[in-house]
């Protein structure tokens, strides 16, 4: 029997595995890189802003008051310095202010005489923006690794970035093992519904990955597990996830099939609870296969340990962070293992709350958590004390 790996062991394990084989860089155009990840630093390519820029609509002045109107500024025009005192240009909110100018004088600030001169008062706090006040030129602003969102593409486009060069998404792949499950109808006599093939390709793009092939579920013969696992590799999956069969029970096949396959392990077993006999191993191929327990809570342990780590590995992330939360109730170890339960936020106190229903079969506590607080071995958590957090891959807005 295979002794387990400590669980944080097993993530680092998987993260440098996939470290090591991460995608190329490839430029994608700013609109389609949203949750892609940068493979360089997001450097200015000019100073920011680039020129210095009226924050107002009003008047560019040079020297004491009464100022000449000689000209106008709007925004995109490219501005003649002002050259002598007692000039101006009217100037609008993020035209670029004139070289000479000393103050920019508001609009409701001024008055103007007979279309030609103008008076008024400058504020204290000057009201245009210096060149480089928001970045230098060539200054980093993110790091390589950083995953891209709308906030980064929008900063991007600022810098004058066309294209970013990317990590990819990873694409991925889902076979559901199983003779036991329906795919529709309600359970009973024997069978269960498949929880997991609904449900697994949503959380695998909340992950990061675009999934390219799904199958489920897969019968329960060697011979299918084989043909199911040679189709996704054709499919171009880079992680193909499976879910049952981690065991060596009468029909778990993944085992064998991964042996067929001339697969090698990088993770086989590991101590945490519940889902310790999940597993990555990598195919002659260089594809991952990461085997997931069948027992639907189990399957998102192991997703949030394994496949996580693996995904931000390949893309060039750094390995997932654990935020943390304070828990409002006592939470048993698991001896030598890693516990990871299931946590709720509260809405009122903010605190953690491990959820009822939460057995290894069970999604009903899955449903309204935030991840699995972590439980460490020979440790216990207890309530008011903070505890580390493996967030389940959820949305903003997906949970309180
Ligand atoms: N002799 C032992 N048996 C088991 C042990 C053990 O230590 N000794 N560990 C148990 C643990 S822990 C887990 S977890 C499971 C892992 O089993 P497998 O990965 O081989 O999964 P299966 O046997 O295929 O299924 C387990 C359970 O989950 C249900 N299932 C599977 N797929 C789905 C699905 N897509 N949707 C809903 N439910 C699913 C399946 O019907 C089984 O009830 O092994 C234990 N056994
Ligand atoms: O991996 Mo199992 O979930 O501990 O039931």
């Amino acid at each position: 029997m295979t002794l387990p790996i400590a669980w944080a062991d097993a993530r680092e394990a998987v993260f440098e595995a996939g470290s090591a084989v991460a995608s190329s860089p490839v430029p994608v155009p700013l609109v389609e890189s949203d949750g892609l990840t940068l493979a360089e630093p997001l450097t200015t390519l000019t100073a920011l802003p680039a020129f210095p820029t009226s924050s107002v609509d009003g008047w560019a002045v040079r020297g004491p008051a009464p100022w000449q109107i000689v000209g106008r500024v709007l925004a995109g025009d490219h501005a003649e310095p002002l050259t002598a005192d007692g000039t101006c240009v009217e100037i609008a909110t993020g035209g670029m202010v004139p070289e000479g100018t000393r103050f920019v004088v508001r609009t409701e600030d001024s008055t103007v005489e007979g279309q030609r001169v103008v008076s008024g008062e400058p504020r204290k706090i000057p009201d245009w923006r210096l060149t480089g006040e928001e970045a230098a030129l060539g200054e980093e602003l993110l790091p390589a690794g950083t995953p891209i969102t709308p906030g980064v593409i929008g900063l991007a486009a600022a810098c004058g970035y066309d294209t970013l060069l990317c990590r990819p998404k990873p694409r991925s792949a889902l076979l559901v093992f199983g003779d036991e499950l329906l795919t529709d109808g309600v359970p009973g006599g024997g069978r269960v519904r498949d929880a997991l093939g609904p449900s697994l390709p949503s959380w695998l793009r909340r992950a990061g990955t675009d999934v390219v092939h799904h199958r489920a579920p897969v019968a329960d013969t060697l011979e299918d597990h084989v043909a199911a696992l040679r189709a996704a590799v054709n499919s171009g999956a880079q992680v193909i996830c499976t879910t049952g069969g981690t065991m060596h029970g009468p029909v778990d096949h993944l085992h064998p099939a991964l042996a067929e396959m001339g697969a090698t392990y990088i993770v086989n077993t590991v101590a945490v609870r519940p889902g310790f006999p999940m597993l990555v191993a990598q195919l002659p191929g260089g594809q991952f296969v990461a085997g997931l327990p069948g027992n639907p809570q189990s399957t998102f342990v192991a997703l949030v340990s394994l496949v996580l780590p693996l995904l931000a590995g390949l893309t060039g992330r750094a390995q997932p962070a654990h935020s943390t939360i304070k828990l409002g109730a006592d939470i048993p170890g698991r001896g030598d293992y890693t516990h990871l339960a299931l946590v709720r936020r509260d809405p009122l106190d903010g605190m953690g709350y491990p959820v009822a229903h939460a057995g290894s079969s069970m999604l009903r506590g899955l449903a309204n958590s935030i991840g699995f607080a972590i439980i460490p071995p020979g440790g216990r958590g207890l309530a008011g004390t903070p505890a580390l957090l493996v967030p389940l891959p959820i949305l903003d807005g997906e949970r309180v």
